[in-house]
């Protein structure tokens, strides 16, 4: 096999690892760099960089576990939801908030399109983790929607889509259980024969 698919395989090798399966250790600052290299090499149009990648990791985790509990209060979740949604933001070693700064009104690049360039990035942070031996997850819910958690992790224009939790993965993923096969989704466009 060359490099390339020995990397193709590593590629299709990955899948997502939950925060209760992720243990120390996380990352160093030096992977975490290549990771976002690796978001930064993700299709972009007129280069913007419509993200920011916000590490939570060391006693930031306590600041997000009391705003995490906060936000689980609010929405009624009781003491003991309070303690699981406080846990989901103790639990992995390290925790990349990701924030995305759409420009609604850029003139030669719509707003989908910057969304789009946001995707990628994750999606090849969390590729450049699995590689380097990591797993990861990326994660929202309605806690993203809460505005304290909002304020504290968001500058003016900017807005929380997530949290990727990060660490080194304590059992091997189950893998997809609904992803079609690839001919369900490459398709030929046969739309020029059809109006021809
Ligand atoms: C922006 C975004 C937010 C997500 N939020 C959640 C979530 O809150 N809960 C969840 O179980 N999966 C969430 N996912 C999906 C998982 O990250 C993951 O991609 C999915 O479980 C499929 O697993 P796979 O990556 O192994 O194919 C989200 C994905 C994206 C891109």
């Amino acid at each position: 096999m060359t490099p390339e698919h020995i990397a193709l395989q590593a590629l299709l090798g990955r899948y997502s690892v939950g925060p209760r399966h992720l243990v120390e250790p996380g990352p160093s600052d030096e992977q975490l760099a290549l990771m976002t290299q690796a978001a930064l090499r993700a299709p972009d149009h007129a280069e913007l960089v419509p993200y920011r990648f916000k590490l939570v990791r060391g006693a930031a985790k306590e600041g997000m576990a009391a705003l995490f509990a906060d936000a689980a209060r609010a929405a009624g979740k009781g003491e003991e939801g309070a303690a699981l949604d406080a846990e989901r933001a103790l639990r992995p070693p390290l925790t990349v908030a990701v924030v995305a700064r759409i420009d609604a009104g850029h003139p030669q690049v719509p707003a989908h399109e910057q969304w789009a360039a946001v995707g990628g990035a994750i999606s090849n942070f969390l590729t450049a983790a699995h590689l380097l031996g990591f797993g990861g997850k990326m994660l929202s819910g309605a806690k993203v929607r809460n505005p304290a958690i909002a304020a504290a992790f968001c500058e003016p224009g900017e807005t929380l889509l997530g949290w990727i939790a990060l660490g080194t993965p304590a059992r091997r993923p189950a893998g997809p259980a609904r992803k079609p096969g690839p001919a369900e989704v490459l398709v030929a466009w046969t739309g020029g024969a059809r109006h021809g």
